[in-house]
């Protein structure tokens, strides 16, 4: 079994610890202990496979992050953490998703966007739709609001960032696959400007999803069920979601959610490309029609005017 990478970035004291521990041995570290750098291993079983996760809790705190490029360089996925509670946190991560993209010189990586410490609702200052608006900013990276003290949302940010990688290898594959295909059958013959054509299919949809306020109070601590285990927003498939049945339609009252276009079916193919692939071959069998048309037309004129033609040798033939 392949280690998937994950690395939780963020500033200092938003509680990416806090998170980490919660997600890895589900308790709750009500002390800050500045981290350095902390390293955890975890097995989690998402649509009956194994997947073991290594996942390195960083350092917030400006004078220990020096190694920064290095887990970046080695990261297949990233949590990027603010607390609601420090407007500052979500500009830090701005730099931090930008040191990202270069380092992995991509822009596309997997991620997930966090706003942790949902709880404290009367010390928030950065609103669900700030977050949003963060998450819109860069191409609808999923976003979820959590609470490390609550254990709400914990699992669900870590298990789609997972999904995230196993949906780019996957993505990976099919597009190698098709290119490998489009070598071996004949490619010399084909338009080489079709040669770097992604074949693959598109695996993102948009999803928006509702949030449910989050309190302090002990009952609700107790019951997860009161609490929001989804996305509020997603680029993710449902196809392959264990917190699938969690996810609200879009049409609910309640939700903060924006409309988006979900171009994928249930089996995360994107409807577009069928729409398109369906409009084709629709083209296709016009143009077939329109042929046979065309021919049977050229056929009745050409045979009327053969008939023309023998009535006027025959008419030559009595003249002469
Ligand atoms: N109310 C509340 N407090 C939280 C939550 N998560 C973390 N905290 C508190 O915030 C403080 C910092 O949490 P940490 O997890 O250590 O923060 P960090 O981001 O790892 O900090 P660095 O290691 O310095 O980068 C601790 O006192 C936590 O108890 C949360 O969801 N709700």
């Amino acid at each position: 079994m392949r280690d998937y990478k994950l690395v939780v970035l963020g500033a200092g004291g938003v509680g990416k610890s806090c998170l980490t521990v919660q997600f890895v041995q589900g308790v709750y570290l009500d002390t800050y202990d500045p981290t350095i750098e902390d390293s955890y291993r975890k097995t989690i079983e998402i649509d009956n496979k194994l997947f073991d996760l290594e996942i390195l809790d960083t350092a917030g705190v400006a004078q220990f992050t020096a190694m920064r490029e290095l887990y970046i360089k080695s990261g297949m996925g990233f949590l990027l953490v603010y607390s609601v509670t420090d407007k500052n946190s979500l500009n830090e991560l701005l730099e931090l998703r930008e040191q990202v993209l270069k380092i992995k010189d991509s822009n596309k990586v997997p991620m997930v966007l966090v706003g942790n410490k949902a709880d404290l609702k009367y010390d928030r200052v950065i609103s669900v739709e700030d977050g949003i608006e963060v998450s819109s900013r860069w191409g609808r990276v999923p976003f979820y609001e959590t609470s490390a003290l609550l254990r709400s949302n914990v699992d669900e940010v870590f298990v789609d960032l997972v999904r995230q990688i196993i949906r780019d290898e996957l993505e990976n594959v099919n597009n190698n696959t098709n290119n490998q295909n489009n070598g071996i059958n004949g490619g010399a013959r084909r338009n080489p400007s079709l040669g770097n054509m992604k074949m693959g299919r598109t695996m993102s949809s948009a999803s928006r999803n509702s949030i449910s306020n989050l309190n302090h109070s002990p009952s609700r601590m107790a019951s997860r069920s009161n609490m929001d285990a989804r996305p509020i927003t997603s680029t993710n498939t449902s196809s392959a979601d264990a917190s699938n049945s969690k996810r609200p339609s879009s049409n609910n009252k309640n939700s903060n959610a924006m409309p988006s276009p979900d171009n994928t079916d249930s089996s995360g193919i994107d409807k577009t490309q069928n729409v398109k692939q369906a409009s084709t071959s629709a083209e296709i069998k016009s143009k077939k029609n329109s042929d046979i048309n065309n021919n049977t037309n050229k056929n009745i004129s050409s045979a009327s005017e053969n008939r023309k033609n023998k009535k006027k040798k025959k008419s030559l033939c009595t003249i002469l």
